[in-house]
């Protein structure tokens, strides 16, 4: 369903008056991986009237749907239960839609570079059974250019369409903030893109009927990309600038926390924190913009620099538990440690990428033995991810050190020296995030924090 030919002014806003005639109720929309950002999706397009089928290749994920169950935890079960959208590992569905929105991971290798095989499988699945005339939207993250240089002949390939003739193609990235509710699909205004200023248009008004804060159309989709993993970026730079500050200051014998606020006190002032950069975007995004810099001969030094200061803190944090033990006279070998906040970040069930991992395996280099704890993870999460012995109600008796990670609501109400008393003398704790105030920690604990 093309558009008339449509030209756009240079702030993204059509020049026509003109719209696509997208209905919701007669139109139909596939959103093809169901996962954090596709179940949403999908739910969020049946809630505003279109016909949505929600297509997975995971039998599981799908079958656990379809019995009302929400599997990302983010929506709840009556989401779910309560919508209309078809759920199906069947790929045939896809000839229904108008629109494939392509929702599928975009991990890293473990030489930092963008793996684009879930997008490319898709798009092969999207190819086989999609008719012409369908508008193909990526949303995953990916480096400028991918949209037209790997999905866009991944779909010709498999269909044997012209793309731009017979078929369109779209970028719109996810900007949803996981775990919160004020940053979500709908309150986050959607970056629109498409291979042509009309079929901008079309996904813009394909969006407008979705997303309360309404879009913004971006002249391209290289720039629609681009946006999307420089607004990480801008992120990992800034917490590496003050990851990078922890490290000095914990040499100067200067609390980083105390210089960030007062520091704070000023209006211009970017409110970033010290930490263990987790998650799969933060710390994964930058390495896109780099793969694609690098192949046009650019090298943005910042970037590269940023991520290997995120990336030592791992390392950091472990040395600040040691230095806790040894100033607490514990012996390493043989020393418990309990580590509480697995998840990759606070008030999100998510340990995906968490780099708590790392800081265990640095922690047992020691020959330090490490239970964990995490109020929102089970048992059998915390063993698919990280091979430790966890705990389901958190104690300290009998631990030497406490390392408390992300920092979940249960855990910031935690008293210091309520939690000292219950641990083995002298205790030894180490505070990624600043969870107590160190002015109410009593001098007998040997407490560290980033
Ligand atoms: N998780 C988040 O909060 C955000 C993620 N993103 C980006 O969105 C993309 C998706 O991320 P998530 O939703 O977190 O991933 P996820 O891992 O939660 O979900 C991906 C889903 O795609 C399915 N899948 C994989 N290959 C498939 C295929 N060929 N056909 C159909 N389904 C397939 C998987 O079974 C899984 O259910 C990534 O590029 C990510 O960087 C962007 C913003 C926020
Ligand atoms: C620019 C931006 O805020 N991007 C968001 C980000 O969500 P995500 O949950 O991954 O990011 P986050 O809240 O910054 O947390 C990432 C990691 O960084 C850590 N972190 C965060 C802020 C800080 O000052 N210090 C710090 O150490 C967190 O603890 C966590 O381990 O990435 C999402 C994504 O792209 O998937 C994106 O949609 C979200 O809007």
């Amino acid at each position: 369903m093309n558009p008339l030919q449509r030209t756009q002014t240079p702030d993204g806003k059509a020049s026509t008056e003109n719209h696509s005639d997208i209905i919701p109720e007669e139109t139909t929309v596939c959103v093809v991986g169901l996962g954090y950002v596709g179940l949403p999706l999908a739910v969020r397009f049946d809630e505003s009237g279109y016909d949505v089928i929600g297509y997975d290749i995971s039998a599981e994920t799908v079958d656990r749907l379809d019995e009302g169950i929400d599997t990302t935890g983010d929506l709840g079960d009556a989401a779910i239960a309560d919508g209309e959208v078809t759920f199906t590992t069947d790929p045939a569905t896809i000839e229904a839609a108008s629109y494939v929105l392509v929702t599928v991971p975009t991990p890293i290798d473990e030489t930092h570079d963008p793996k684009l095989d879930y997008v490319e499988s898709a798009a092969e699945t999207v190819g086989q059974h999609m008719t012409a005339e369908t508008t193909v939207i990526l949303e995953s993250t990916v480096y400028p250019g991918a949209t037209r240089e790997v999905m866009g002949p991944a779909l010709e390939a498999a269909s044997g369409l012209d793309c731009g003739e017979e078929f369109s193609v779209g970028y719109s990235p996810e900007r949803a903030n996981p775990g919160d509710e004020d940053h979500g699909l709908r309150n986050v205004v959607k970056i629109v893109s498409g291979q042509t200023d009309a079929v901008t248009e079309d996904v813009a008004t394909l969006y407008d009927h979705v997303v309360d804060a309404g879009v913004h159309r971006a002249p391209s989709m290289a720039v629609a990309e681009a946006a999307k993993v420089v607004e990480n970026v801008q992120r990992d730079v800034n917490i590496g600038l003050v990851n990078d500050l922890a490290k000095t200051f914990e040499r100067l014998d200067i609390d980083t926390e105390a210089v960030l606020s007062a520091a704070g006190t000023k209006w211009n002032f970017h409110d970033y924190r010290p930490g263990l950069v987790s998650g799969h975007c933060i710390p994964v995004d930058p390495y896109f913009l780099l793969h694609r810099a690098k192949q046009a001969g650019a090298s943005p030094d910042l970037i590269e620099a940023s991520r290997s200061v995120n990336e030592s803190m791992p390392k950091h944090v472990a040395d600040l538990m040691v230095k806790a033990l040894t100033e607490a006279g514990r012996p390493l070998a043989d020393a418990r440690v309990l580590v509480a906040g697995l998840t990759y970040k606070a008030d999100v069930a998510d340990i995906r990428n968490a780099k708590i991992g790392a800081v265990i395996e640095e922690l047992r280099e020691y020959g330090i033995e490490v239970v964990g704890y995490d109020p929102l993870l089970s048992d059998e999460t915390i063993a698919a991810h990280l091979d430790i012995e966890s705990r389901e109600r958190l104690s300290f008796e009998g631990v030497d050190g406490l390392l408390l990670g992300s920092a979940h609501e249960d855990l910031r109400e935690l008293n210091p020296n309520i939690v000292a008393a219950e641990m083995a003398k002298p205790p030894a704790i180490v505070d990624v995030n600043g969870i107590f105030d160190v002015t109410d920690v009593s001098d007998e604990v040997a407490y560290r924090r980033v």
